[in-house]
């Protein structure tokens, strides 16, 4: 866009910061085609940009050639070898000589080109403005109508000066008249002006030329309207001079002419410093403008080194990361040169391989050659063969062509076999066909039958149903009938007798068959005849009565058959007490624990008993709930030992001398409970293990002491809660021979004669119960204080008398009989004196074996 100077400069000929424009706004194109018309050797392109043009400017000589083009001569330029400033300077002296508005150096050295560009457009525009291609110093000339001259340099603004003062002074005349100095004085003032031009002039001349050109029709010129505005400072102050000098010289009484001249040229060196101060202070805001700009581009310039820095720091921390890595692909490349090294090694091992395959290969080819020239021979042999044995073949294939017709002609015999027998099948078939027949008419009358069994079942059913009713009334009475079974039953026992002397004869041992025995008789009802070898006559023979004597054959079971009905006893609240009683090796372990535990058939009663025991109780368990404990003690030397103490049977056991309730004798003992007869079995085992067993001359397992094996059998009845107690006293006594005979001295002696005392004393408890004798004699023996719950009263005592009948024991064998007489003469001879007796005890028996079936 082209700036007129009217909007581009200020009235004084400085910037209008206000109204400033940019440089941008300024037709660079127009600018540059107007220096390459007027300095053609420019040759600038016409697109130029801002800073092409500065440097076409920069060193001053085109803006200097370009005032010269238009007034030659006005600026001396320094050779192109000079330093471009100089000229530049000039450049802008020339500017202000024509003042006109200019720029600073400094704008044109640092790149600031918008006042430059305005100085430019204001110069072309002013040139233009003031007769196109004319020069400006034709412009001044006419401007000051001046002679046409050669201007020389250095006097170039004095003879312009000089010029305007003078020859033009009808101008000068012709402007006075408008002018309020003229009208204040007049005409005369204007001779008297003339005067002091004239002096002035004179003083000019006279001054050795210096003022000598600034003629008074110049001054007059100047005075007129506003001739001093477009006068140089320069000239004004050589005016003044001049005006002063000349009036110091006169001084004659125009004072106030020159006053008023010299009030005239202050007015406009005042205007002008005022202008110059306006400029100065445009310029101040221009350069303030400049220093924001400056400052912000300073702002921008470190935002850009802040950022620089940061770009360093990043870049430093990619150049480390690209040391890192510059350092693992060293490291790879080590690697890889590893790996190439020791692939090259391994290409040389497989080359290796490779030529030992290549032979081995060579090797297998010409193996494989040779084998298939061996095949082929193989081949040839064989077809050789294959062609026998296709001849062979031929051979066997006629032979079984023939065969083939042989069996054709043999199955064609067959067939008419088949059809013979086919028609004998037919035959037999319509045979069956017949008996189906018969067979269904059957099934048919079965139907029949099955149908009237139905009825005549469901009419049983029915029946059956009546007595299931009457059966379950009678199980209701179950209970009831069970408690008076068990009544009645110990009622036969208690008829049979509450102490029962059973004898058991042992057979003499091996190696003892030659001996003599003693026993003559054995009757079926108790009898036994001893007979004495020593004596004649009626005293060679003695009679007990028992109740009953098993001879040397009878068997373990048959000695338990009359023990068995004691065991129910037990289980429906009784005591019973089962002892064997006889001298040293007469049997009683036999009879009581047997030979050997393993085998059943030789279990004596003890194991029998608890056999029964546990199978009665298992089959009552749905009407009576049974505990079972064990207790087993030892009766050594007067001292009640506990034989199944964890201890051992080490303590000494106290017994309570009136029954307990709960029929304990010895509480401290050791209680057991037990489940089964092999539980037992264990628990005895136990006990005899810790029995005291000593060798004495006549058995050298003879028991030094009484064992007592007691089984508590508590039991509940789960209908009426009715509880029984009862219990078993199983009793293994020690020897009963005669202390003289036992050849025992000492501590066998002192053991002898408590056996001795014990074994009186249990007879006479028994004598004494038999007799029913207000008083009977427990305490005189520990035997008998354990045994005392099971002797007398409702208990059943039962105990077998052993003897051998070795003629040697005939003594021990008389002495035992006689305390087992003793223990139930009483009640034999109450029943042998009433012959009714015997009747009534084999009635019970009888009845007792009744219950015993039902019972079971
Ligand atoms: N009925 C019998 N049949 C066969 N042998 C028997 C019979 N009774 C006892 N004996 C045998 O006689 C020997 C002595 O028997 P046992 O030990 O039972 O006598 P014991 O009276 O218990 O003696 P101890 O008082 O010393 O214990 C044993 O060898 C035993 O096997």
């Amino acid at each position: 866009m082209d700036i007129s100077p009217e909007r581009s400069l200020s009235e004084n000929g400085g910037y209008d910061s206000s109204n400033e424009a940019h440089a941008d706004d300024v037709n660079i194109q127009s600018l540059v085609e107007w220096l390459n018309h007027a300095l053609p050797h420019l040759n600038m392109p016409l697109d130029a940009s801002e800073e092409e043009l500065r440097a076409y400017l920069i060193d001053g000589t085109v803006l200097c050639s370009i005032l010269n083009k238009f007034c030659p001569g006005l600026v001396e330029m320094r050779g192109s070898s000079e330093p471009g400033p100089e000229n530049i300077r000039k450049f802008l002296a020339a500017m202000d000589e024509l003042a006109l508005p200019r720029f600073v150096l400094a704008d044109i050295q640092e790149g600031y080109m918008e006042p430059v560009l305005q100085c430019l457009v204001t110069l072309k525009t002013h040139i233009e403005f003031n007769g196109g291609k004319e020069s400006i110093r034709e412009h001044l000339r006419r401007r000051w109508n001046l002679p046409k001259m050669e201007f020389s340099e250095g006097i170039y603004n004095s003879q312009v000066d000089t010029m305007t003062y003078g020859e033009n002074s009808s101008i000068y005349g012709e402007e006075r008249q408008r002018d309020s100095f003229d009208n204040k004085y007049g005409s005369a003032s204007a001779a008297l002006v003339h005067d002091v031009v004239h002096n002035l002039s004179e003083m000019f001349q006279q001054k050795q030329g210096s003022y000598a050109d600034l003629s008074d029709s110049n001054i007059l010129e100047l005075m007129k309207s506003n001739g001093l505005d477009n006068t140089s400072t320069r000239t004004l102050f050589s005016l003044v001079n001049r005006i002063l000098e000349e009036s110091i010289e006169r001084k004659n009484g125009h004072v106030h002419h020159m006053a008023h001249i010299v009030k005239k040229v202050m007015q406009v060196i005042e205007q002008r410093v005022s202008t110059q101060a306006v400029n100065l202070k445009d310029q101040n805001n221009l350069y303030k403008v400049r220093l924001g700009k400056c400052q912000s581009r300073i702002k921008v310039l470190e935002t850009l080194a802040a950022g620089t820095t940061e770009e360093i720091r990043v870049l430093l921390s990619q150049l480390q990361q690209i040391k890192i890595e510059k350092t693992k692909i060293e490291e790879k490349k080590k690697l890889e040169e590893q790996e190439l090294l020791r692939t090259k090694q391994e290409k040389i091992q497989s080359d290796i391989e490779n030529s030992t395959l290549k032979h081995e290969l060579e090797i297998a080819k010409t193996t494989h050659e040779e084998h298939c020239l061996l095949l082929q021979v193989q081949a040839e042999e064989t077809k050789v063969e294959l062609e026998k044995k296709l001849k062979e073949l031929e051979c066997f294939l006629a032979e079984s062509m023939k065969r083939v017709k042989e069996l054709e002609s043999f199955s064609e015999s067959k067939s008419q076999r088949w059809k013979s027998k086919e028609g004998s099948y037919r035959s037999f078939i319509d045979y069956q066909s017949r008996d189906l027949k018969e067979l269904r008419a059957a099934a048919d009358s079965v139907k029949h039958e099955i149908l009237k069994a139905k009825r005549s079942y469901a009419e049983e059913f029915n029946f059956l149903g009546v007595k299931l009713k009457g059966l379950a009334d009678a199980a209701a009475n179950y209970h009831s009938v069970l408690a008076e079974n068990r009544r009645l039953y110990n009622e036969v026992q208690d008829l049979k007798g509450n102490i029962r002397v059973y004898c058991r004869i042992r057979p003499f041992l091996p190696g003892q068959s030659k001996k003599r025995t003693t026993v003559e008789y054995i009757g079926e009802n108790g009898e036994l005849v001893i007979s004495n070898p020593s004596k004649q006559g009626k005293d060679s023979h003695r009679l007990f009565k028992l109740n009953k004597v098993f001879g040397p054959a009878a068997t373990q079971e048959e000695v338990f058959l009359d023990t068995q009905p004691l065991i129910r006893s037990v289980l429906d609240g009784y005591n019973v007490c089962i002892f064997a009683y006889g001298q040293t090796g007469s049997g009683k372990t036999y009879t009581m624990s047997g030979p050997n535990m393993t085998s059943q058939e030789d279990w004596g009663v003890n194991y029998r008993a608890l056999h029964d025991l546990f199978q009665i109780s298992q089959n009552r368990k749905s009407s009576i709930s049974y505990e079972v404990g064990v207790q087993m003690v030892e009766i050594y030397n007067e001292q009640v030992r506990d034989l199944l103490s964890s201890d051992g049977p080490h303590r000494r056991l106290g017994i309570w001398s009136t029954t307990q309730p709960n029929g304990l004798a010895v509480p401290d003992a050791s209680m057991h409970a037990v489940t089964s007869t092999a539980d037992v079995l264990e628990l005895m085992r136990i006990g005899l293990m810790n029995r005291a067993v000593g060798a004495t001359a006549l058995n050298e397992r003879s028991s030094r002491s009484h064992s007592v094996l007691t089984i508590h059998v508590y039991g509940m009845d789960l209908e009426t809660g009715a509880v029984l107690r009862g219990n078993l006293h199983l009793v293994d006594l020690a020897g009963s021979e005669r202390v003289d005979r036992s050849e025992a001295t000492g501590e066998r002696l002192r053991e002898a004669q408590h056996i001795n005392k014990s074994l009186s004393a249990l007879g006479d408890v028994i004598f004494s119960l038999a007799q029913k004798s207000q008083h009977v004699p427990y305490r005189n023996s520990k035997l008998t204080q354990v045994l005392q719950s099971s002797l007398g009263g409702q208990a059943k005592t039962l105990m077998f008398v052993q003897l051998n009948p070795d003629v040697d024991s005939y003594s021990e064998t008389i002495s035992t009989l006689k305390f087992a007489e003793r223990v139930s003469g009483v009640e034999l001879g109450a029943a042998k004196s009433n012959k009714e007796g015997r009747n009534i005890r084999e009635l019970m028996e009888q009845v007792e074996n009744l219950f015993i079936h039902q019972y079971l």
